[in-house]
């Protein structure tokens, strides 16, 4: 609370009566410190401030409140990253005033951490604002444009009703209103009462039936109050009856209980989630994990290796078997060889599931003759000769039996691409393309990329605020041209993509399961890498696939996240390094139980 220096404190201003406090100024950027002992913060601004030239002008028995706990309170979830109910329900500063804060980086992370977020104007700033307006309008301008109501008193009859009833010494909550002629303030007058809203309450969007004004524009204000009065009476029983439905069952209960059971539904796995901060600095934040979501150690998964006859091993690429940040995506000699030495176990059905074109990755891997490759993001898929027993030529996948007898499934690097759906037309990529290259053009550093089934907006080398900024609205422009074509806009890492509707990394995967299944195959072990909103597709497919017939019902399944992060897999491993330590380790571990501990 302010009193009269130029610095404030985070302490809690309890011991305040409210009919003392002027809220003033609650858009005025502060500089802030934390204190030296942690236990808060100090605020303070320049002698010569706005705020200070205000509180001058009060009477002595006044305090000045500058609202801080507005900024303060968003800082308490921040406070250890705990996960106790921490909801926040206050005034956002505009978006010009919220770039000048110092504190805006802590307040955006604590504003992360808290479990709900409600932000709207409080009664105090609407009270203030109000205040404001009165002074400004002062009853004269309705009159003086519209001159044909001069002489008509019915707005001041209802003004001073309201008045009477909701003002106190001192403060008159109505200046002017827009009404019809009150005849007796009957129900009939009641049914057909117009509103005239601020577009800036909260509530202004929800009562579809008033009319919305910019409050700061006195012409448009008056002209909305005689819109209002004068409105032809069945169309103002209309809009009355809209907002009357609406009001009596959108009431103060119905707000309160579905704002505390939103708040209810957030926490209910707080007592079983576990909290981890990640990260250093500014890029430092709390996740809320599951508490089965632990690393893939090889300890893990080594033995359920080792017991399965027919495994399915899915590999997402970029971010998984590559790190994201390499400038050369080409996979090295070490790749190379491990995923060879993966196909060369018949008991394995090792697959690359990526985003980029066939051409590109049927390139990088055409040294692995055993690959199954599914590329756009499973549009494509390169299917193998089947081959039934030893040598029995039936066309679609490799089947084999290995000495003992039991039967394998594999692909083959020299087959056909198939799709997964069919898609005739592609007349949206002239809709997206032209948007995109509005982009393009505005945003430094980025790219179109145009893939057969898809087109890519990347962003990667632009500057990253003003890309991701860049990229949220360019997925918003995207959705509303395309809304009725078969697409699908998606985000991933850096990238804005556009797809055929149907096409994902959990449809391909889902087909790849089942084709093994129908065939004979059914996989007793899944796993399956990935690091990005596509993989997520996958891990809720296998989920979905494994735990239906034909399946096997003893199949272990591994599925795994690349980063700590909440996802729909169970594990996680910490980046592509572990990925490559983790395969590589089960198979130097195989090969060790193989032969007798004599590696
Ligand atoms: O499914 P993935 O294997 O993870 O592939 C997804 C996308 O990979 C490519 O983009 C990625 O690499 C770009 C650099 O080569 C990089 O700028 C971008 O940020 C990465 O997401 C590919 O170009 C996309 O078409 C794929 O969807």
């Amino acid at each position: 609370m302010v009193s009269r220096s130029n610095s404030v404190t985070s302490e809690a201003p309890s011991s305040l009566s409210t009919e003392r406090i002027i809220i003033v100024a609650h858009m005025l950027p502060l500089l802030a410190q934390r204190k030296a002992d942690d236990t808060g913060w100090t605020f303070s601004w320049d002698e010569d401030s706005l705020v200070l030239q205000l509180k001058d002008g009060l009477p002595e028995d006044m305090e000045l409140l500058w609202p801080l706990f507005h900024y303060m309170l968003p800082l308490a979830p921040d406070h250890g990253g705990r996960f106790d109910r921490s909801l926040w329900q206050a005034p956002f500063p505009s978006s010009e005033i919220y770039r000048t804060l110092p504190v805006r980086d802590e307040i955006l992370r604590a504003l992360l951490n808290a479990d709900l977020l409600n932000t709207r104007l409080k009664r105090h700033d609407t009270e203030w604002r109000i205040g404001e307006l009165r002074a400004e309008y002062a009853g004269k301008t309705l009159l003086k444009q519209h001159p044909q109501r001069r002489g008509k008193n019915e707005a001041s009859t209802i003004a001073r009703r309201i008045n009477r009833e909701f003002g106190w010494e001192g403060y008159q909550p109505v200046g002017c209103v827009a009404a019809e002629p009150a005849n007796g303030a009957s129900a009939e007058t009641a049914r057909q009462s117009m509103l005239v809203v601020s577009e800036f309450i909260g509530c202004s969007p929800s009562l579809s039936g008033a009319i919305r004004v910019n409050p700061w524009n006195i012409e448009t204000m008056a002209d909305a109050l005689n819109t209002a009065i004068t409105m032809p009476t069945a169309e103002k029983h209309m809009r009355h009856e809209k907002h009357f439905k609406y009001v009596s069952t959108h009431d103060v209960a119905y707000w309160a209980q579905s704002f505390m059971g939103d708040l209810e539904r957030t926490c209910r796995d707080h007592q079983r989630r576990r909290s981890y901060g990640i990260g250093f600095g500014l890029s430092f934040k709390v996740v809320a994990l599951d508490p089965n979501f632990r690393k893939l150690l090889t300890e893990h998964i080594v033995s359920a290796y080792g017991r399965s006859q027919k495994r399915a091993i899915l590999l997402d690429y970029d971010g998984t078997m590559i790190t994201q940040t390499s400038h050369n995506k080409t996979p090295n000699q070490d790749v190379i060889t491990l995923l060879n030495t993966l196909c060369n176990d018949p008991k394995n059905s090792v697959f690359i599931v990526s985003g980029r074109g066939r051409k590109t990755l049927s390139d990088w891997f055409s040294p692995c003759e055993r690959l199954g490759i599914a590329a756009e993001h499973g549009y494509y898929y390169r299917r193998g000769a089947y081959v039934f027993g030893r040598g029995m030529f039936l066309g679609l996948g490799d089947v084999w039996e290995d000495s003992h007898g039991s039967a394998g499934f594999r692909w083959r690097k020299d087959e056909e691409w198939t799709t997964c759906v069919s898609v005739q037309d592609f007349e949206w990529k002239e809709v997206a393309a032209p948007v995109m290259n509005l982009y393009t053009e505005s945003t430094d550093g980025s790219i179109i990329e145009e893939k057969e089934s898809a087109i890519v907006w990347h962003y990667r080398d632009a500057d990253p605020d003003f890309g991701s900024w860049q990229a949220k609205e360019l997925l918003d422009h995207l959705e509303s041209v395309l809304a009725n074509e078969p697409v699908a806009v998606k985000s991933g890492q850096h990238i804005v993509e556009v797809k055929p509707q149907g096409v994902s990394k959990g449809v391909i995967v889902e087909k790849l399961l089942s084709m093994m299944a129908e065939r004979g195959s059914p996989p007793d072990f899944v796993l399956c890498v990935g690091d990005d909103r596509s993989d997520e597709d996958m891990f809720e497919s296998i989920a979905t696939t494994m735990s239906l017939p034909p399946q096997s019902s003893m199949a272990e399944v591994f599925a795994c996240t690349v980063g700590q992060k909440p996802s729909k897999a169970k594990y996680y491993l910490d980046d592509t390094s572990n990925v490559l330590n983790m395969l590589q380790g089960n198979l130097k571990k195989l090969f060790f139980v193989a032969f007798g501990g004599m590696l």
